[in-house]
């Protein structure tokens, strides 16, 4: 089991428009390649709870709520250190290997909280910031957001980009608040949330995509979990793409977070096998390939008990045996 090391960071790259502005992404096209990613791969039972595994250590496990007390943010910690039953992590083998989710996500006032409850685990605390989910604070307000969250202890920052520059095809704009906010986020990584189901079309998703990942995203993210439509695979693939072109226009790696509304198991497998067939095998690790969700892990270890128990009724209720 690999412990998280963080990559490289993304020092980002110039603006330049000839990598994205004659792109032109076809809806129906992306929806019929990621119409296929569940249904052409399939998994051997006896795999299935190993890359459900792998699918553990890449969650952000999220509370983001404004409920958030304290308490739950200690639970999720928790939760984050010991992400399976002792008895499960038996019968799996794994017994005495680290088995950790890949972060914990919270709002900036509950940094500090989890920062000492993931004390000494290697887990890092990932917050949202920059007026999430709207993004639409006042500027300075959304910089500073990102200063106390790193000054709390948070070592991976999740901003919200303003939706209004992607629609307005304001790219300079774009890029020049991202690159103030990586700026902001000194020495913690950055994640790019780009709330695509509010960026109207595929083609803005992948330009605001390029655009980000130039002005230093180490992650682009799809959604807050808070906007209407929030991670879809069509989204997906046109974003996983987007890294794939950046990675062979510039030579830098960034890494890819799907958000809001993953909850089921065979789900989670899907997202990995995008990630594996465009990207290959370094996108399945917490360094570079993120689940951003507050429920996945829930139905991930009903999974696993199901195959460690040999029971595969649930499994096969949700398509995965
Ligand atoms: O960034 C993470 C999302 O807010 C989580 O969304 P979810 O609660 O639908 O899993």
């Amino acid at each position: 089991m690999k412990l998280h090391q963080p990559h490289a960071r993304n020092d980002g790259t110039p603006l330049n428009a000839d990598w994205f502005d004659a792109a032109e992404v076809n809806l129906s096209a992306a929806e019929r390649r990621a119409a296929t990613i569940g249904t052409r791969r399939t998994v051997k039972k006896q795999w299935q709870a190993a890359w459900l595994v792998k699918a553990i250590q890449c969650i952000d496990l999220t509370t983001l709520t404004g409920d958030d007390t304290p308490g739950r943010v200690e639970r999720l910690c928790a939760k984050a250190r010991h992400p399976l039953r002792d008895d499960l992590v038996e019968a799996l083998g794994l017994t005495g290997r680290r088995l950790t989710t890949g972060a914990v996500c919270v709002y900036p006032s509950m940094v500090r909280t989890a920062v000492k409850a993931l004390d000494g685990s290697g887990i890092p605390v990932a917050s949202v910031a920059t007026g999430f989910p709207a993004g639409l604070t006042p500027f300075e307000q959304r910089l500073a957001e990102i200063r106390y969250a790193v000054a709390e202890g948070a070592q991976e920052i999740d901003i919200v980009i303003t939706r209004a520059h992607v629609l307005t095809g304001n790219w300079q704009a774009l890029y020049d608040e991202t690159r103030r906010m990586r700026e902001a986020c000194g020495e913690a990584h950055m994640k790019a949330i780009l709330a695509t189901g509010e960026l109207k079309t595929l083609t803005n998703v992948y330009r605001a995509s390029m655009v980000t990942m130039m002005a230093g995203s180490d992650f682009i993210k799809t959604s807050t979990g808070m906007e209407g439509v929030n991670a879809t695979l069509p989204v997906s693939l046109v974003m996983v793409r987007a890294i794939r072109d950046y990675l062979a226009l510039s030579g830098l790696r960034v890494g890819f977070k799907p958000a809001g509304g993953i909850r089921a198991a065979k789900d989670a497998l899907t997202w990995l096998f995008l990630m594996k067939e465009e990207l290959g095998r370094d996108w399945l690790e917490p360094e570079l390939f993120r689940f951003g969700a507050s429920g996945l892990l829930t139905d991930i270890e009903r999974q696993i008990e199901h195959f460690v128990t040999g029971r595969y009724s649930s499994a096969d209720r949700h398509g995965m045996a």
